[in-house]
């Protein structure tokens, strides 16, 4: 990314010395000039307190002072810890060019300094007696606090002045990459000169000439060569509709595009393409060039039927439509609104389909994925057109995030030539605004986040509550009419939150407010009632939110991941954005969830993963499942997200992966029973009505023979929590020492870890790694996640150098695990029956059918389609 001209954001990374060049800069010239050239010893004291009457009126002015000599904000002092790594880690951010994350460092920096000014008794009464009725008594109190503070105001004014944002075009910029574009282009380093083309596009300024032509229309053009160069003929021809669509009569966009079409075997188009350059190049050489390609047309195919016309070719659209299942929201007591259906739901059915209310790119997928539909971005991408920081994936989805008012009008763009009506029609269909939704002005989530600092600055969430503000206040036309900004009608947390988060929620909610206040004037109203709104909105989207995920494609000669506990079942899974989804937020919780949710482009889809019978309660899971963690670790993370108990199935009654998922093995190797340690059989205890009713079941469909015995005798047994001991063989007695046990999986552990903390892969690391696998299976029960979590480690690492047939054995092994844990028929085993694919296929040996069989229509029987294409 491009550093500002501007300068940096915020005086808490700026050095004394800068803060004095900015406040020079906005000395008056004439003062400048007064000081400069005619002060004397005798007019000093003129001068001197023109400056400071100057001075004075500058927030900046009283920033500085106030971060120059105020003990109590000084970075040195203790406790300013994080202040002050948020800071080094802000500089070192702007260091490498990363604006984005630099800005959002120095924010936080600057709030934990707002925070620390708040006084005691305000902090005290927000952190321990705010309640949602007395919401609009502390944020008024806050905000009237902040008002005063030079601090505050300084804050702002960074984050919501256009002027000083870090991402406003800027035409030398923009011209600067382009020249380094073109060297990298005339020097045949294609990978470079499209980076450079690319960046030169989000800096450049929508209407500004570069030699008699659009600048951006320049560029698109520019990439548009560089993309052919390098086989990229979908995307090249794409770049010249872009440019075509600023300027109609552009002559070599024209040529670019039929160049494009010819090598994609389109000669109808490339001829009516050439004809059009034709028809509007002014030079006499360019002529004679756009002649001699069209006299190569000719010649090559004179006499022959063209090849199929592919330039319509597009991407194959999923048309997913929910079945006619009628669903239905009830009320219970413990777990309030929940989803039911009316009527029995078959397994596998499409249940509901949902487009966000409102949506965010996570950060760090900003520059990787589109920031509207939440795709991979790919080589041709597409800046707004106001600012230099949102990228998409598409002209559409670009217009869809901006509106359409900012569009170039094509009509405007004349030819300037006559054209035959046949080429009229031509130019009309190639450069005629290909969207026509009547959303999209509903939809224009970015518009008034363009070109100022808070967008980056403020963390994803608070950014999604400014979108759904602004979203609500236009839906309802409440503007400047009403105190009401929001009402979502959404369950929140606020009470459960801890003191720290609660402060955290009213210093965030102000912030926002008033910069959406800069932007929208009165129509933003900024009181104690509007903030209270917002910050039970924030609270709502702690606990409705839904992380937007995406496949990874598994390249099997790519870095290694790092392991860890999710690795084995999300490994494919990256998360890509953060939405609101008003109906889906009406689905409540289960560790053994009876439909789960994917998405494609930002669209929720949700699926029955059982059949259900009718009125039964329809869930998913909101992270934990079982077989993916242990019931405590379940609870916990429940508990502090989302301020509830679960008392699923998985979470009130004895089931086998609970049971194995971190126990130790029997001592007695002909025993393949499981050992507990204490924490785990308090807990397992706790399960209400552990011996009847589903263990039986859960043990049918786990075919785990040894532990089937085991809990077969527990099963037997009348009141036998007894026989659960910490320590002892669930199914022989054997006694095993979990401690001296537990060192041993601590050593274990650092062998993997070297290998994960190395850079270059030794082979001395690589065999500790696997003799660190052996210790682990010698004290940990064979099903225990930790073996199926290394093994998996090492699959990858195996396929990262090429030893594929080690990786299969691994990931085999992996599998096996995951299987007991999760049950055969689980989404998890076909994310890694997918992965095992991955591998089979190059060693030439079949896969995908179980897999196939196991979700048809889901992404992953998507990716598996990519896979066999990759293949082909
Ligand atoms: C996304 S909302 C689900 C809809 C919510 N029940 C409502 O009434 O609006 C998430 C919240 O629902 C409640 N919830 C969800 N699943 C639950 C469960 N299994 N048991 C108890 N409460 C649950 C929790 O309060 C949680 O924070």
């Amino acid at each position: 990314m491009q550093k500002s001209q501007q300068g940096c954001y915020n005086k808490v990374e700026e050095t004394p010395p800068a803060a004095m060049e900015k406040l020079k800069s906005r000395i008056p010239e004439s003062l400048t000039s007064q000081i400069s050239h005619t002060s004397n010893p005798n007019t000093l004291a003129i001068t001197c307190s023109s400056l400071l009457h100057f001075f004075n009126q500058l927030p900046r002015f009283h920033q500085m002072i106030e971060d120059l000599a105020n003990k109590e904000t000084s970075l040195f002092l203790k406790n300013k810890d994080s202040a002050l790594e948020l800071k080094i880690k802000g500089n070192n951010c702007f260091k490498n060019g990363d604006n984005a994350n630099a800005l959002h460092f120095y924010t936080q920096a600057a709030m934990e300094k707002l925070k620390s000014r708040i006084p005691e008794s305000l902090t005290s009464q927000i952190s321990h007696t705010s309640n949602p009725n007395t919401l609009p008594i502390t944020c008024s109190s806050l905000l009237h606090f902040f008002n005063q503070l030079p601090l505050f105001r300084q804050m702002i004014e960074d984050l919501a002045n256009k002027e000083t944002s870090l991402f406003l075009k800027n035409k030398d910029s923009a011209l600067e990459l382009k020249i380094k574009g073109n060297n990298c282009f005339k020097n045949g380093d294609n990978a470079n000169a499209l980076h450079f083309y690319t960046q030169a596009l989000r800096a450049a300024p929508r209407d500004v000439d570069d030699m008699g032509k659009n600048l951006v229309a320049t560029l698109y053009v520019n990439r548009a060569a560089v993309l052919q160069k390098m086989g990229l003929l979908v995307e090249s021809l794409q770049d010249c509709n872009r440019a075509l669509a600023i300027c109609r009569s552009y002559s070599k966009a024209w040529y670019r595009r039929g160049k494009a079409n010819t090598s994609m075997g389109n000669y109808d188009d490339a001829v009516c393409d050439l004809k059009v350059s034709l028809c509007t190049e002014q030079s006499v050489s360019g002529k004679r060039q756009i002649e001699g390609e069209l006299k190569l047309i000719a010649v090559q195919h004179n006499g022959k039927d063209f090849p199929p016309n592919v330039a319509n070719y597009k991407d194959s659209v999923t048309n997913d439509q929910p079945q006619q299942i009628q669903l239905q929201c009830v009320s219970s007591e413990t777990k309030g609104r929940g989803m039911v259906s009316l009527t029995d739901v078959p397994q596998a059915t499409l249940l509901h389909s949902e487009e966000p209310y409102a949506a965010i790119v996570s950060k760090h997928c900003r520059e990787t994925h589109c920031n509207f539909c939440f795709n991979e971005l790919l080589a041709d991408i597409v800046p707004c057109p106001s600012c230099s920081m949102a990228l998409y994936c598409s002209q559409d989805c670009q217009i869809h995030a901006r509106g359409l008012d900012l569009q170039h009008d094509t009509k405007s763009h004349e030819i300037g030539v006559e054209l035959s009506s046949d080429l009229e029609k031509y130019v009309a269909s190639v450069t005629e605004a290909t969207v026509n939704d009547a959303n999209i002005k509903q939809n224009a989530e970015h518009r008034h986040e363009c070109g100022v600092n808070w967008p980056a600055a403020l963390p994803a969430e608070v950014v999604l509550a400014g979108r759904v503000i602004v979203k609500s206040i236009e839906q309802h036309g409440k503007f400047g009419r009403s105190s009401t900004i929001v009402n979502l009608d959404l369950c929140h947390n606020y009470i459960q939150l801890n003191s720290e988060v609660k402060l955290e929620l009213h210093i965030s909610s102000i912030v926002l407010l008033k910069c959406l206040h800069n932007c929208y004037g009165s129509n933003v109203p900024l009181n104690g009632d509007t903030i209270s709104q917002c910050v039970l909105l924030l609270s709502q989207i702690n606990v409705n939110s839904m992380a937007i995920v995406r496949m990874r494609s598994s390249d099997t000669s790519g870095p290694r991941k790092s392991s860890g506990n999710l690795t084995t079942s999300t490994v494919e899974q990256v998360r890509v954005g953060q939405a609101i989804y008003l109906a889906g937020s009406m689905f409540n919780h289960s560790c053994q969830p009876n439909i789960h949710t994917y998405f494609l482009s930002r669209t929720l889809y949700i699926r029955t993963i059982d059949s259900v019978a009718a009125r039964n309660p329809l869930e998913l899971s909101y992270g934990p499942q079982v077989g993916q963690w242990s019931c405590n670790e379940r609870q916990s993370s429940l508990e502090e997200q989302y301020a509830f108990v679960c008392c699923c199935t998985g979470c009130s009654q004895l089931n086998i992966s609970d049971l194995v998922i971190s126990s130790f093995r029997c001592s007695n190797l002909n025993c393949s029973g499981a050992v507990l340690d204490s924490h785990l059989v308090n807990h397992e205890r706790r399960k209400v009505n552990p011996f009847h009713g589903s263990l039986p079941l859960q043990i049918g469909r786990l075919e785990l023979d040894e532990v089937k015995r085991v809990a077969s005798l527990l099963c037997e047994s009348t009141g036998s929590e007894n026989r659960i001991e910490p320590g002892f063989c669930l199914s022989c007695g054997a006694y095993r020492d979990v401690e001296a046990s537990n060192a041993v999986v601590k050593k274990a552990e650092l062998g993997v870890r070297r290998l994960e903390d190395s850079s270059q892969l030794s082979t001395n690391i690589l065999s500790d790694a696997l003799r660190s696998l052996d210790l682990l299976r010698s004290v940990l029960h064979p099903y225990n996640k930790k073996v199926a979590e290394v093994e998996d480690y090492l699959a990858q690492t195996f396929c990262s150098i090429g030893e594929l047939q080690q990786a299969r054995n691994h990931c085999q092994a992996s599998i096996k695990i995951l299987e007991k844990l999760y049950g055969h028929d689980h989404i998890v085993i076909g994310n890694e029956l997918v992965k095992l694919a991955s591998i089979q296929l190059p060693l030439g040996e079949p896969a995908f059918e179980k897999s196939r069989n196991l979700f048809k229509e889901t992404p992953i029987e998507l990716f598996i389609r990519t896979l066999e294409l990759k293949d082909q």
